[in-house]
């Protein structure tokens, strides 16, 4: 163990970034430690992301998927923010120093017995929407959402986390490891990596529903319970769709024919027009699941589009909803979504959908933090992220191709509760830029 200059301990894998100050750990991940640091020079709080791996070179960090998407995304008032990568040549220890926020979604959700008010879930779920929203239209895909990867301040929502990101340029099969099990898409599931940036809105709708309910929608034990929970509750898909994804997967797909106990009945509470951008975020089959886009124009947006466009000085016509959707419509929701999923699927389900939805693009503000520049100290590159070389490719291009898919296929995410220290202890942990697979 190293001790930092106030004595707190860091792991070994860890070299204190010199110009902070390191005052606790704030959280963990497969592949990092996360720390509250305060910079010497302006005095001011941050998050040291420092990785567990270390690397070999310059060229090596900047070629980082996470850095290079970060640096692609940024600035988004809904994307967490990159300040400075300090990198120990000698140690080959590599921080990402981040701006700090306070908790993530489930350390927000852990424990609490009384569900959050409607307007704070409406107002994390607009911004968790944004986010992806910029981030397809960047043309990346996240492949991570979780509760745990989605941060807040107050009543800021940020998305971190961009290690398993990937250009959406990069063909399919993707083969490594992707998602969290729980929050994992059919198409992830069922398919050998023919999925696309759908499956974050899959992921987000898993969140949405956590939020709401406050536990986890589809808590599988393995893939297959994972498949089976989830048509528990949605239904099987129609057979052409199972017969689809089955063209792509050895996996046996005698699912019995289930008709699902629909979502209203597991939060009663939730309003009609909720569970309709829930079940469209949910939507089985990827291609008419809702985009990102489209969830920032569905009408549980409502006020939120209001207030932008007044702030933005437009005027908002009025939406063919009328107030009051409530718990009595939301039951009538489950069976409308039966119907529509038999048969002519996508017309159908637009046509429910479309009774509610009223699109309207909302205008996007977007605040612009500053980089902070620095000189180096001997030995350590430090660089703040504005004079990082442009992304490998182009500039809607593909992200930097990493080669080995050893990692993932080796080590699968786990959902919380469910990571086997020992296992990860005990791993040789491959060099950082194979660690998720290639883009
Ligand atoms: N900027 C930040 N501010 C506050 N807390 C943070 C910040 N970044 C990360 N954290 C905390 O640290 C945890 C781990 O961070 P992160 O998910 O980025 O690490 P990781 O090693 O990539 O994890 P994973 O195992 O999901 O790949 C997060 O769940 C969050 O609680």
């Amino acid at each position: 163990m190293n001790l930092t200059r106030d004595g707190n301990c860091l792991c070994e894998h860890m070299y204190p970034p010199i110009d902070y100050r390191i005052v606790q750990k704030i959280g963990e991940g497969t592949f990092s430690e996360v720390l509250k640091a305060q910079s010497l020079r302006d005095g001011r709080y941050y998050a040291c992301k420092s990785m567990k791996q270390p690397l070999d070179s310059v060229e090596q960090v900047n070629s980082l998927r996470e850095v290079q998407a970060m640096k692609r995304l940024s600035p988004h008032p809904n994307i967490i923010q990159l300040h400075e990568i300090i990198f120990h040549k000698e140690t080959g220890s590599l921080s990402l120093i981040c701006e700090l926020m306070e908790m993530n979604i489930y350390e927000l959700i852990r424990g609490r017995q009384y569900p959050l008010p409607d307007s704070k879930i409406k107002n994390y779920m607009y911004q968790l929407c944004k986010s992806l929203d910029h981030m397809h239209r960047n043309e990346i895909f996240h492949r991570d959402v979780k509760p745990e990867n989605i941060l807040i301040r107050q009543d800021v929502l940020k998305l971190a986390d961009f290690g398993s990101c990937r250009s959406m340029h990069s063909p399919p099969p993707h083969t490594e490891y992707i998602s969290t099990r729980w929050y994992r898409a059919p198409e992830c599931l069922l398919t050998d990596g023919y999925y696309s940036h759908k499956m974050d809105i899959w992921s987000a709708g898993c969140v949405f529903f956590e939020i709401i309910s406050l536990s986890p929608l589809f808590p599988g034990t393995n893939e297959l319970d994972q498949v089976s929970k989830i048509h528990n509750i949605l239904g099987t898909p129609d057979s052409s769709l199972l017969h689809k994804f089955k063209q792509s997967r050895a996996m046996p797909f005698n699912f019995p024919p289930e008709k699902g106990c629909g979502l209203s009945s597991l939060i009663p509470h939730c309003s009609a027009v909720a569970l309709s951008l829930l079940y469209q975020m949910l939507e089985y089959n990827p291609e008419e699941r809702i985009g990102a886009g489209d969830t920032l124009r569905h009408p549980y947006f409502r006020e939120l589009q209001m207030a932008e466009k007044r702030a933005s000085g437009l005027c908002w016509a009025p939406g063919t909803l009328k107030g009051g959707e409530t718990c009595g419509v939301a039951s009538s929701m489950d069976h409308l979504w039966r119907i529509a999923r038999q048969g002519r699927r996508q017309h159908h389900s637009k046509h429910v959908a479309d009774t509610l939805i009223r699109r309207n693009g909302p205008p996007y503000p977007t605040e612009l933090p500053k980089l902070n520049i620095f000189i180096p100290a001997p030995k350590m590159s430090s660089f703040p992220v504005s004079s990082l070389p442009p992304l490998a490719g182009t500039h809607r291009g593909s992200l930097p191709a990493f080669t080995s898919k050893k990692w993932h296929s080796r080590l699968p995410k786990q959902p919380r509760g469910e990571i086997h220290h020992q296992e990860l202890k005990s791993y040789h942990m491959p060099p950082i830029e194979q660690k998720r697979g290639g883009y």
